[in-house]
């Protein structure tokens, strides 16, 4: 059987690794010796600004087998359905329900992560680094000898269909459906797969993804930094022809080099990529009475320079108790000054059971009024409010944001479920009395 991956836990600490094949890799006491052990070269990644404050300065040291300078020019090539441009497609204010999107047939057409790599919304400017894309990737094939680095922002991956063995220049990590990773801009990663694979990519081109502040929650809950995964150093001395593909300014560019770049013998800093299961999240909900709002369920945030504003927020729908007495206990309808894009990893979401499926999307604009369909309202308005397991064997999702986002002609173009509306089409007026006449409006109606 082959060896489990190791992992190193916690979050945003200041990690140190070493393959186990080059002891003593790691220089100590210095960063930057006149010559490395095993004559590695040292090499600085940074993912702050060199003066940002200490508490989010974010850099890691790499010792590497050759620099990852050592490679030909970059030359643009296609970006196949990857956009930054918002400007060229009509707004779209409507509730969106996409279907589950289709993965291509490899007997058909070899595609990978890169190639799978759809933009559906998105919003903000990659050149000011504000802002954020939505993607759904959709793939049957191994990126061959190929890696990618994103000079635009941070990637959150959520795989819903297909584990992604992931390999990058800190180490391997496997992300399964219910587990998600984050690769900062700049690292440059690889995804292998075994069978088709779909899944959604929040990327954030502001800052870094931080875990929400507690509150007087306390010092534990919701997702514990401990169970956040960073890979341990791994690397391999092949020499081979590689492609390294860039995404900068919203387009690919691609470089081809004579080795493969993940040669990164050691390691240490506090800028690493890692993984989390969302099966680990604490999940905090009211025993009393009332509807919290879903910041509850807030698994990571991007925080905009607005004191509590997020460029997104990942929140995650789990499994878990819903008690509250004398509650109408499903989503409040609402009408929000984010903007709510959500997925679906498994089972169905409680606010519709029907028409929201795993691997499809939801698209929820600023201010575009949402909630329960007509069913979920019947039935919830009118369930017996005994202690009842909530969204057991689900796992749905959301990235919200406060950016008013474009849906890209390709997000417009496919999969897009235009009876989304009838849900709602059967909600029923409830008031007494019949408001086409004046009667009615004298009438006072008793609650
Ligand atoms: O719209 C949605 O389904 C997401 C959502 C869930 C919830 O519990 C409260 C508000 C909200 O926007
Ligand atoms: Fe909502």
């Amino acid at each position: 059987m082959a060896k489990e991956l190791e992992y190193m836990c916690g979050f945003g600490n200041d990690f140190s690794s070493e393959d186990p094949r080059c002891p003593g890799a790691l220089p100590q006491g210095q960063n930057n010796p006149q010559k490395c052990p095993y004559g590695l070269y040292a090499e600085q990644l940074s993912g702050s600004a060199f003066t940002a404050p200490r508490e989010t300065n974010k850099r890691s040291w790499l010792y590497r087998i050759r620099p990852s300078v050592l490679h030909k020019p970059l030359k643009p090539i296609a970006k196949g359905f990857i956009t930054d441009d918002w400007t060229s497609v009509e707004p779209n204010p409507n509730q969106l329900r996409w279907h589950p999107f289709d993965i291509p047939k490899k007997s058909e057409k070899k595609v990978d992560f890169v190639e799978g790599l759809h933009t559906i919304c998105g919003a903000g400017d990659t050149r000011a680094r504000d802002g954020l894309s939505i993607y759904i990737y959709v793939c049957n094939s191994s990126m061959d000898n190929k890696c990618l680095y994103n000079s635009d922002g941070d990637f959150l991956i959520v795989p819903q269909q297909g584990t992604l063995m992931i390999t990058t220049e800190f180490g391997k990590m496997k992300v399964e459906p219910q587990e998600i990773c984050v690769i900062q801009q700049g690292v440059r990663f690889n995804v292998e797969i075994s069978e088709e694979s779909r899944g959604y990519v929040l990327e954030v081109y502001n800052g870094h993804f931080t875990l929400p502040y507690l509150g007087p929650i306390g010092a534990n809950g919701l997702a514990n930094p401990r169970d956040f995964l960073t890979p341990k150093a791994w690397y391999e001395d092949r020499t081979v022809e590689y492609t390294v593909i860039g995404k900068f300014q919203g387009h690919l560019f691609q470089a081809i080099q004579d080795h493969c770049p993940f040669d990164v013998v050691a390691w240490h800093g506090n800028y690493a990529p890692y993984k989390y299961d969302l099966r680990n999240f604490m999940v905090i909900n009211t025993v009393s009475f009332d509807h919290p709002d879903p910041s509850i369920f807030t698994v990571l945030t991007c925080q905009s320079t607005k004191p509590g504003v997020a460029v997104a927020d990942f929140v995650i729908f789990p499994p878990r108790w819903g008690v509250a007495e004398h509650t109408f206990r499903p989503p409040y309808y609402h009408r929000n000054c984010m903007s709510e894009f959500m997925g679906l990893i498994l089972g169905s979401y409680e606010a519709k059971e029907q028409g929201f499926r795993p691997g499809g999307a939801t698209l929820h604009s600023m201010m575009t009024p949402h909630g329960p369909d007509a069913d979920c309202f019947e039935k919830a308005s009118n369930a017996d409010l005994k202690p009842t397991k909530v969204a057991d064997g689900t796992m749905a999702f959301m990235f919200e944001s406060s950016f008013s986002m474009t849906v890209t002609k390709w997000g417009n173009e496919n999969k897009v479920d235009d009876q989304y509306y009838l849900c709602w089409q059967p909600l029923k007026k409830h008031f007494p009395g019949d408001s086409t006449t004046q009667e009615s409006n004298e009438h006072v109606p008793t609650p």
